[in-house]
């Protein structure tokens, strides 16, 4: 075509749009008679000349099936304009406020736009830098992220199913656009991280655990679902505020909470059979009740009470080998736990499981189990002496006269506690932030290990319980470090280097989903977590435990996620729990040899390649 047709036609295509464009603005100014739109569902959001956002009135929302597709409350034209001021003007503050990368929202934004534009090449990005951005698309950016999410809400990514929406949940499902969906992150915004009860702006954590699962175990991004479940909220700031997204009032509780959780995981089992729910970051006092409730029924796992166990497991074997000593030493590791929560008390379950396991499984095995731990909450070292003393805490009580011997209390400091029992390892999940205070490193200098480690698992980075800088400077370099979010490696001086690790259950929840999707189990045993962490202690080889580095860098998160998820294929194969997955039905799947089976995860991971498009009409 000659470059005049070019024009002519283009001045023509110019010619219909502002024509277009001016019937458009004449009937709304008019403000009676409808646009005609020929699209619903996420096709309408996307297409900013009809999208309203937030400001689609609920009938509306019935109309065009976006029900659950953007968050519960409406605003109008005004408030959403507020909205948008108030964060553009934020970023200035946030951008000297912000987490150890002063530009890391800076970052986020610039992804989260790619991510909206063309997930193809923002997925590429990611796995290929996936060193440099987990820290923004995850821990600890993720964190601020949620903390301003009513600020930077611009289109939304995922579903909201709300206590508004009872009764309606297993029709809302299907305003989905997805035929398939092969996991979901839920959340109800109630423990976000170490941040406390976020509400609505919990829907960044399930987007941000999906982009692991997509970039670390090649889930097809199309068929990954964040969910946030909104039963109110008790952050008696955001009930406040204006411009909060989500439902004002105060948490559901007792069976009303129940009955909406129980209407979600119906709703989207009975879309998506095949479908694996991951819970995340649901406050403890449920995280562990709708572990039990649903475990038996449905293919879900509680990431913070089942994931952090795994990989605390396969660092803490770390440690002992770090020591020079084999893994069987590990009974007779004495560890301080600070933090009774779903993580901490999920670690110290599996912790002492593996260790009775190692000393034959008997009943005096687990006795003697238990006694390698001493857990220090907010009210200090649990005791049998505590009144009400929470019954998941239970089982770790020290007996008050054993105590006295080593001259501890009920409700001990943990300065006290650790001066006394001189532990081989602290590991803290208490969502404190300098929790380990110089005076409690000092105390860890008493430790009888040759090794001591610390683990300061709480996230985000202000939440540490101390800094590497801060573990390393106190108790020098012959020490094992781990944090659940991630610090750079510290230089001691004379070539001396401490070692960081990280210690997040990101290394572990992508290959525990992979696995279940591919071996087709309809549930998550414990015997396929136990595998799991295995395999992740057995990742690092002697020569780089003997450095420090108890878990692998994040470089490598594709490769170790694909050899949990074939762990966990085995085990399911072991306890004879294989439904198979798509062409690969259970039985061939048994057939497959070791290399086989690598080979049959290996290829059915996504990986970001643009597909060739063609177009096909209706
Ligand atoms: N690194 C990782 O992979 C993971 C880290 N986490 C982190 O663990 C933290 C806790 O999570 P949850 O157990 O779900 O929270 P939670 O709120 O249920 O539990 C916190 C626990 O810490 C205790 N605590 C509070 N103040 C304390 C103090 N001064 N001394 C000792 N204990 C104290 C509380 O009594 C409670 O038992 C969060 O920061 C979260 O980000 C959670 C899951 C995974
Ligand atoms: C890592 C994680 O799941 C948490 O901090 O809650
Ligand atoms: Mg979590």
């Amino acid at each position: 075509m000659g470059l005049g047709n070019k024009l002519r036609l283009n001045s023509r295509m110019l010619h219909r749009r502002i024509l277009y464009s001016s019937a458009r603005s004449f009937t709304t100014t008019e403000g009676h008679r409808p646009t005609i739109v020929h699209k619903r569902s996420l096709d309408i959001l996307h297409d900013p000349w009809f999208n309203k956002g937030t400001a689609f009135t609920m009938t509306e929302r019935d109309r065009l099936d976006l029900r659950g597709l953007l968050p519960p409350s409406v605003m109008d034209s005004e408030q959403q304009i507020q909205r948008f001021m108030t964060d553009l003007k934020r970023l200035e503050e946030q951008a000297r406020d912000g987490p150890s990368d002063p530009n890391a929202l800076a970052k986020w934004r610039i992804l989260n736009r790619l991510h909206d534009r063309n997930e193809t090449m923002y997925y590429k990005v990611l796995i290929a830098n996936i060193e440099e951005y987990a820290p923004i698309v995850y821990t600890p950016t993720v964190g601020l992220v949620c903390q301003n999410y009513s600020g930077l809400f611009r289109r939304p990514r995922g579903m909201y199913f709300s206590s508004e929406d009872r009764g309606e949940m297993m029709s809302m499902v299907y305003n989905w656009p997805a035929e398939q969906v092969d996991m979901i992150v839920v959340t109800d915004g109630s423990r976000i991280l170490g941040l406390g009860d976020l509400g609505i702006h919990g829907i960044g954590i399930s987007v941000g655990k999906l982009d692991l699962y997509v970039a670390a175990a090649g889930i097809n991004p199309q068929r990954v679902l964040p969910v946030m479940i909104d039963v109110g909220t008790n952050n008696e700031k955001l009930l406040k505020d204006p411009l909060y997204l989500g439902l004002q009032q105060h948490r559901l509780e007792n069976d009303e909470y129940i009955e909406v959780i129980d209407e979600f995981m119906e709703a989207v089992f009975t879309r998506w059979p095949h479908v694996i729910v991951q819970f995340e970051d649901f406050q403890s006092k449920w995280a562990f009740k709708l572990l039990q409730r649903y475990r038996s029924r449905y293919r879900m796992f509680n990431d913070d009470v089942q994931g952090t166990a795994g990989v605390a497991i396969a660092g803490l074997l770390g440690a002992v080998r770090a020591q020079g000593r084999p893994m069987l030493d590990f009974p007779k590791m004495k560890i301080v736990v600070a933090g009774a929560g779903s993580a901490g008390i999920g670690v110290l379950n599996t912790a002492r499981k593996t260790m009775a396991r190692m000393l034959g499984n008997t009943e005096t095995a687990f006795e003697s189990a238990q006694s390698q731990f001493w857990v220090v909450d907010a009210q200090g070292l649990i005791t049998e002496g505590r009144d009400n003393i929470d019954p998941e805490a239970l089982p770790f009580a020290r007996k008050t006269k054993e105590m006295e011997r080593q001259g501890l209390k009920e409700g001990a400091s943990l300065v006290e506690v650790v001066r006394e029992v001189k532990p081989d390892v602290l590991l803290g999940l208490s969502a404190v932030g300098g929790l380990f205070s110089k005076e409690v490193l000092e105390a860890m200098k008493g430790s009888t290990s040759t090794r001591p480690a610390i683990f300061a698992m709480s996230n985000p980075t202000k939440n540490a319980e101390c800094t590497a800088q801060e573990a390393f400077s106190i108790l020098g370099d012959n020490i094992i470090f781990a944090s659940g979010s991630p610090f750079k490696n510290v230089d001691l001086g004379n070539g001396h280097v401490g070692h960081c690790n990280q210690g997040n259950n990101m290394y572990l929840f992508p290959g525990i989903g992979l696995g279940v999707l591919l071996s087709g189990t309809p549930i998550v045993s414990d015997g396929m977590l136990q595998a799991a962490a295995e395999c992740l202690a057995a990742y690092m080889s002697e020569e780089e435990v003997l450095k420090g580095i108890i878990y692998p860098p994040i470089s490598r998160i594709r490769d170790i996620t694909k050899r949990i998820a074939a762990a966990v294929i085995k085990e399911a194969i072991e306890e004879d729990l294989v439904g198979g997955y798509r062409e690969m039905d259970a039985r061939e799947l048994q057939k497959l040899n070791e290399e086989e089976l690598m080979a049959y995860v290996e290829n059915n991971m996504w990986s970001p390649e643009y597909p060739t498009l063609v177009y096909k009409d209706d």
